[in-house]
């Protein structure tokens, strides 16, 4: 049976590919460094620049559809999750790793219709990693099949989490005492890539057996939420509900007695949504 967005997701997998070279040329020149939200939230014109050479090599082979990116909403434009065939793009997630040239840099492109995330694309651009999944078709690295970790005892497990760039101390007390938590269950241990992307990918891998954090967003999620399910992997918010794209909280784990041990221990905190600005988006 034909895929009807396989054009697309073949698109994305070159689009992906580019944009890691410019990633990977800018990493030998100097890297002039701006703020966001905070002196800690960082983006450099490679930022920009990849996300607009997405999106405009995409505009010339798909003009209807929609575009989240993580640069352009920083530059105002709305975060709107609709129905209609929507690029969910960051163009470098690991900003602060590509800044110190800490080895963990990916290109995230998610694509939904429906608000489903239909394929999904992450290319470690120094690792010259390809994730790729397709809905209902299973996750694949450079073409090899993923499978997520058959890992059942959380006490010999690996989690993989991140700081963020909020430093309000009340939200760092409550990362701390989460981690704290998950860290006297005991497990194995604790990783932190500096990407959610690739945190995601690694749970997908079978290296990690679970990833969660919350005030990513999600240009961070989409494409390696679905590279997760389709490694069998399963995707919990962090009070132990659905996962929601736009909440900016997630566990992904490969199996749910894990995900629902983690978010027993997590001190759960609500950012403000991704689509919190929308038109009728709910409060
Ligand atoms: O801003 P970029 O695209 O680098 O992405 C973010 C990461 O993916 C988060 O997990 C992480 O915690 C950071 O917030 C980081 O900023
Ligand atoms: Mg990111
Ligand atoms: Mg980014």
């Amino acid at each position: 049976m034909t895929d009807l967005w396989q054009d697309a997701m073949d698109h994305a997998v070159s689009a992906a590919r580019g944009a890691g070279q410019v990633v990977r040329e800018a990493l030998l020149e100097d890297r002039m460094v701006m703020v966001k939200s905070s002196s800690v939230d960082l983006v450099t014109q490679t930022d920009q620049k990849v996300e607009q050479l997405i999106i405009q090599s995409v505009k010339e082979k798909f003009p209807t559809h929609r575009f989240i990116g993580e640069e352009s909403v920083a530059a105002g434009e709305p975060c709107v999750l609709s129905d209609e065939p929507t690029w969910i793009i960051d163009p470098i997630d690991g900003t602060t790793n590509f800044v110190h040239r800490f080895p963990f840099v990916a290109v995230s492109i998610g694509f939904s219709v429906n608000k489903q995330v239909e394929f999904g694309v992450v290319y470690s651009c120094l690792e010259d990693k390809m994730f790729t999944a397709r809905r209902g078709r299973g996750s694949f690295c450079n073409g090899d099949p993923l499978q997520v970790s058959d890992q059942k005892a959380i006490k010999q497990s690996i989690i993989a989490t991140e700081f963020g760039s909020d430093r309000d101390p009340e939200v760092v007390d409550k990362i701390f005492s989460s981690l704290r938590n998950i860290l006297c269950i005991p497990v194995h241990g604790i990783r932190s890539a500096g990407t959610a992307a690739i945190n995601m990918c690694l749970v997908a891998s079978g290296c990690v057996e679970a990833y969660y954090e919350i005030g990513m967003h999600v240009w961070d999620l989409a494409a390696a939420s679905l590279i997760v399910s389709e490694a069998g992997g399963v995707l919990m918010d962090v009070e132990g509900g659905p996962f929601d794209l736009m909440s900016r909280r997630v566990i992904a784990a490969n199996n749910r007695t894990i995900a629902e041990r983690i978010s027993g221990e997590i001190q759960a905190y609500a950012p403000a949504r991704d689509d919190a600005a929308a038109p009728g988006a709910d409060p």
